[in-house]
């Protein structure tokens, strides 16, 4: 029985830090463990220049409590005014790393997002001129299309065709919660990724669901059958470069969470590296969580790995692991997996 690993320093591909009370409680939790993160745009209103990029990062390195080495890796979110200009030049001064594309109302603060994706066209081909990678929110938003099926139409009605008419474009499907995701990334070699999350990894649509609804269990894309759990965790756990990790750890206070219209997301800064760790070797796929959180995301990125490590370890006693975290706006609920987990980090 393995009871300790060492790891390559991971990194996040996928991370909401808010900004202003809920960042400085929240950036601690990541920056811990993780050296480096894709920090999402979608705050309000959304970063989308590169200056507003550029003054976010210095918010975010500005409330680094001492001593916490992190690296945030910026991206613009995609308007159907955005600049191809000033996109590129943000990329080439390293300011952002990516471009996120939010279809108009498929999620969290996305009121500014895609509508008409001719819009976008311009901005996707400079793009794919000069290597920029496009993070895409994949889901569809018609009122007819049923809410567990928005990922697969996505892919068929504007994935697909915009790779099509776009060729060369970096695309990293971001939070895939389906087999159709997984097998589509599989059978396009070129220049497509895919981030999964550890919730995803974890939880089902029953677990929202039944005995009463959970709602720090409800996030974008919802969680589907347990087929495609499935589905993500053999492809998590494959070795395969095109997926990596990316939490999609999204804090709201719980009062906003624990409401009438509860908002999306769920928050798995502090516990995920555990959580991963218990999820992996279920799957007996342990040698492959490096690989997973540490390796195939910065070869993606085009970035260098982490040269520091992570160490995890195994105890007989389960993990406590805190409930909340405290912020100024309230407390955020820690993603609870419904199971004890053994793993924790210990340096
Ligand atoms: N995943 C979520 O459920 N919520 C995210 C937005 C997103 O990543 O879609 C958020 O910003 O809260
Ligand atoms: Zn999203
Ligand atoms: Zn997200």
């Amino acid at each position: 029985m393995t009871s300790s690993l060492t790891i390559r320093r991971p990194d996040d591909w996928h991370l909401h830090l808010r900004d202003g009370a809920m960042m400085e409680a929240v950036l601690p939790e990541t920056a811990r463990h993780f050296a480096r993160a894709i920090i999402m745009p979608n705050l309000v209103p959304p970063v989308v220049t590169g200056a507003q990029a550029a003054s976010y990062r210095d918010r975010i390195l500005a409330a680094l409590p001492e001593g916490m080495s992190f690296e945030p890796l910026m991206t613009l979110y995609m308007t159907e005014e955005t600049d191809p200009d000033d996109v590129a030049a943000a990329y080439e001064a390293g300011i952002a790393r990516a471009v996120k594309l939010y279809p108009a109302g498929a999620t969290t603060n996305s009121a500014s997002g895609v509508r008409d994706f001719d819009k976008v066209r311009p901005v996707m081909e400079r793009m794919a001129e000069i290597g920029m990678p496009l993070c895409m929110h994949g889901e569809v938003t018609d009122a007819e299309i049923d809410i567990f099926d928005r990922e697969a139409v996505f892919i068929e009605r504007v994935l697909d065709p915009i790779r099509q008419a776009v060729p060369g474009l970096k695309v990293v499907m971001e939070h895939i919660t389906t087999a159709q995701a997984a097998d589509y990334v599989r059978a396009n070699a070129d220049g497509l990724g895919a981030t999964i999350t550890t919730h995803h990894l974890i939880i089902n649509r029953n677990h929202i669901l039944v005995g009463g609804i959970k709602p720090h269990y409800y996030c974008l894309p919802v969680a589907k059958r347990e087929i495609h759990r499935e589905a993500l965790v053999a492809a998590a756990t494959s070795g395969d470069a095109r997926f990596f990790l990316g939490t999609d750890s999204a804090p709201h206070p719980d009062h906003l969470k624990e409401h009438a219209c509860g908002c999306a997301g769920c928050f798995t800064a502090t516990n995920t590296m555990p959580l991963l760790a218990h999820v992996f070797e279920q799957a007996g796929a342990l040698d492959f969580l490096e690989s997973f959180t540490s390796l195939h995301g910065p070869a993606f990125y085009g970035l260098p790995a982490n040269t520091g490590t992570l160490s995890l370890a195994k105890s007989d006693t389960p993990t406590v692991f805190p409930d909340k975290i405290e912020s100024a706006t309230g407390p955020v609920t820690v993603f609870d997996p419904g199971f004890d987990v053994h793993w924790s980090v210990t340096d």
